[in-house]
């Protein structure tokens, strides 16, 4: 079996549906990839937002041994309630452990991060300690094992110090190294084809004839399958013709794991991407019952799974964040991964259209509500830029009105 082929052998959505809901065609999408990247060892150095193919285990106990939390003094808590200590020469440093065993009534001088000599279990903190020369005193009511860091309390050796899956930030590589790791198992990089289909459509700076525009969704989603951790494969800008989208779509298929192209996605005349879909890979199109967005295809090319974004870049965006994210993630080996949305005051007003989901380009205004950009013309990548999230706006949602609780969704929430 090609093990680009997602689990279920097509995107398809159940015969007689029209209008599909977003929450279906998620679902649809869901149930249709796996996995597909294989996994290679890297350097810790060269791990920065990779996925973890298998859990890891922590190599050593970390700490190694039980070390102090604070600078100060160290003793056995025993001791302590028979005051004052007599503070002996020397001292533990980081690095710089104290030679001998405390006896019972002994205090050492210790430094943030140096081991707790045998006899010590307790560290009290320089600010409290009140000095008589040789003679320590401190605070009432100090507790046992205070300002001490137990063996092994980050990461204990042989125990899972980071799962399966887990995308590898720079908290996570923190982790790794203390827990005693230098190299990682990691999912290959997903390579994501990229295509823009068009006649009209120019390389960015290139001098334009009558009706024709520089090709603006390229390099966005190049900008966003990089952000989430995948390896960009470009493909160019095919013009609309058969064997120019063929010929890529193989392209695509050769070098790609997964192809995102934009244009012809809907069922025109020039719409070749979604015609040679149907025709010789496999298909589905999906109106999809939201705005910006509406034509979505989904099918297969030569077992590569391919996206056929909508043209304007507004709804490439936002189909891309909303559905290639999720699915590329999955396949990548991270895990499908929808974004949580927050509670926030409307800024505006709206009537709604009953069923369908509406995705506006939102910011949050100096108050925590949410306002959208004026126009909501599908062409402006203004907006995206203006924007700094989006709000989610239900199905079957009630008219909006200023206050009204909303769900934001930041872009940081898709990972951008
Ligand atoms: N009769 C209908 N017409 C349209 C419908 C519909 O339901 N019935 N849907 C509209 C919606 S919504 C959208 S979105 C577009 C999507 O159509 P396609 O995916 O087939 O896209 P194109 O027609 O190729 O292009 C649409 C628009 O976007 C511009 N474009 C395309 N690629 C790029 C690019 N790489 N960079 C910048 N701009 C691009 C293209 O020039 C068009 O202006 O269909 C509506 N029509
Ligand atoms: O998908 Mo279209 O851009 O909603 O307008």
């Amino acid at each position: 079996m090609d093990p680009r082929r997602p689990v279920n052998d097509c995107f398809a959505l159940p015969p007689g549906v029209d209008w599909t809901p977003v929450a279906d065609a998620l679902a649809a999408l869901k149930a249709s990839v796996a996995t597909v990247t294989g996994t290679e060892e890297v350097g810790i150095e060269n791990a920065l937002g990779r996925v973890l193919a298998k859990d890891v285990t922590a190599r050593i106990d970390q700490p190694p041994a039980a070390n102090a939390a604070v600078d100060g003094y160290a003793f056995a808590h025993e001791s302590y309630l028979q005051e004052p200590l007599r503070v002996v020469d020397g001292r533990a440093a980081a690095g710089a452990p104290y030679p001998r065993a405390l006896r019972p009534g002994e205090a050492l001088r210790i430094l943030t991060g140096a081991l707790l000599p045998k006899g010590a279990d307790t560290v009290m903190l320089d600010e409290d300690a009140r000095r008589e020369g040789a003679l320590l005193h401190g605070p009432t009511g100090l507790k046992p094992g205070v300002n001490r860091r137990r063996a092994a309390e980050n990461a204990e050796k042989g125990a899972v110090a980071l799962g399966a899956g887990a995308r590898l930030t720079p908290q996570a590589l923190a982790h790794a190294a203390a827990a005693g790791l230098s190299r990682l198992p990691v999912r290959r990089r997903l390579r994501v084809g990229l295509l823009s289909t068009g006649d009209e459509i120019r390389e960015p700076g290139a001098a334009l004839a009558p009706g024709q525009i520089h090709d603006a969704n390229r390099p966005m989603l190049t900008g966003l399958v990089r952000a989430w951790g995948c390896a960009p494969v470009d493909l160019g800008v095919a013009p609309d013709n058969a064997a120019a989208v063929r010929a890529a779509l193989d392209a695509g298929a050769a070098g790609a794991d997964v192809i995102l192209a934009s244009g012809g996605a809907s069922a025109g005349d020039e719409d070749w991407l979604s015609r040679l879909l149907g025709a010789e890979g496999s298909r589905a199109i999906w109106r999809i019952a939201m705005k910006p967005g509406r034509p979505l295809a989904l099918g297969r090319w030569r077992g590569a799974p391919v996206f056929g974004l909508p043209g304007n870049p507004v709804a490439a965006f936002t189909c891309a964040l909303i559905f290639a994210r999720p699915a590329l993630l999955a396949m990548g080996g991270a895990g499908w991964a929808e974004p949580a949305a927050e509670t926030r005051p409307a800024a505006f007003a709206r009537r709604r259209k009953a069923g369908r989901r509406e995705y506006l380009r939102a910011r949050l205004d100096a108050d925590g509500r949410v306002e959208v950009f004026a126009n909501e013309g599908s062409g402006l990548t203004r907006g995206l830029v203006w924007a700094e999230g989006f709000v989610d706006l239900p199905d079957d949602g009630p008219d909006v009105a200023i206050g009204d609780p909303v769900a934001w969704l930041p872009f940081s929430a898709f990972g951008l």
